[in-house]
């Protein structure tokens, strides 16, 4: 079954000049699959990822998510679908300072106004323990390391039991000893969850490990 399926995708810069950053990009994704996308800096990858979070409207083609069309839609329906179907883990993880580390796992869950609070909380030790966390749960979220710290963010990501989790270089700014589990926190979502990942990558080993890649080239899609 797709969960992602994305159709002759063309996307358009015009500033300094017109200059066509995705060419024709097709692609679609089972669920369950974790694919990492590739390719040199400047080849279109976190354009393309942009459009496939919903969070970038302004592209040709379709995409579809969770048999959704979500092209066209509206930016607050857009904005409700993604924190309800889509997580998200970037290179530097964005949580909030001075909140704990359980307060930052729970606030998607609080947005999203669909459990109780003691269900919210319970859903968030939940992810911590998958991310070996929960005993940090009380700690304020800055006084952790920048391993644990994107730990958290996964945690955060996986509040809601999204679909897809999409991740822009999640290990980007981690050693190799942290990458390695990030890395096997994700294979696990995606293999025993059934959960799907999306990630940019130029992290070779990352990749390698991955179920499928796609790679870029020049806005194109070149392999996958
Ligand atoms: N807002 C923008 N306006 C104009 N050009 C842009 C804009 N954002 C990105 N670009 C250009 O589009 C191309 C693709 O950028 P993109 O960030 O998608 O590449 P990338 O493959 O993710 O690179 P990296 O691996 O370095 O993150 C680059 O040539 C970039 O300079």
């Amino acid at each position: 079954m797709n969960v992602l399926s994305a159709s002759h995708i063309n996307k358009y810069f015009f500033e300094p000049e017109k200059f066509q950053v995705l060419q024709d990009v097709n692609f679609e994704v089972k669920k369950g699959e974790f694919l990492s996308i590739i390719g040199k800096s400047g080849c279109g990858k976190s354009t393309l990822l942009y459009i496939l979070s919903t969070m970038d409207t302004d592209y040709e083609g379709l995409l579809e998510v969770n048999g959704q069309r979500l092209t066209g839609l509206p930016q607050d329906t857009l904005a409700a679908f993604r924190n309800e179907h889509l997580g998200f883990v970037f290179q530097f993880h964005f949580l909030l300072p001075e909140f704990t580390v359980l307060q930052n796992v729970m606030l998607p869950a609080l947005k999203l106004g669909k459990y109780s609070n003691k269900e919210i909380e319970e859903r968030a030790y939940e992810k911590l323990r998958l991310v070996n966390m929960t005993e940090h749960a009380r700690k304020q979220s800055s006084k952790l390391s920048g391993g644990q710290q994107q730990r958290v963010a996964i945690a955060r990501a996986l509040i809601n039991d999204p679909a897809i989790i999409m991740g822009d270089e999640p290990t980007g700014n981690l050693d190799k000893a942290n990458s390695g589990l990030v890395f096997d926190i994700f294979r696990q979502i995606s293999h025993e969850n059934g959960q799907t990942i999306i990630t940019v990558t130029h992290d070779p080993d990352f990749a390698n490990g991955s179920d499928r890649i796609i790679e870029m080239s020049d806005g194109r899609i070149v392999r996958h």
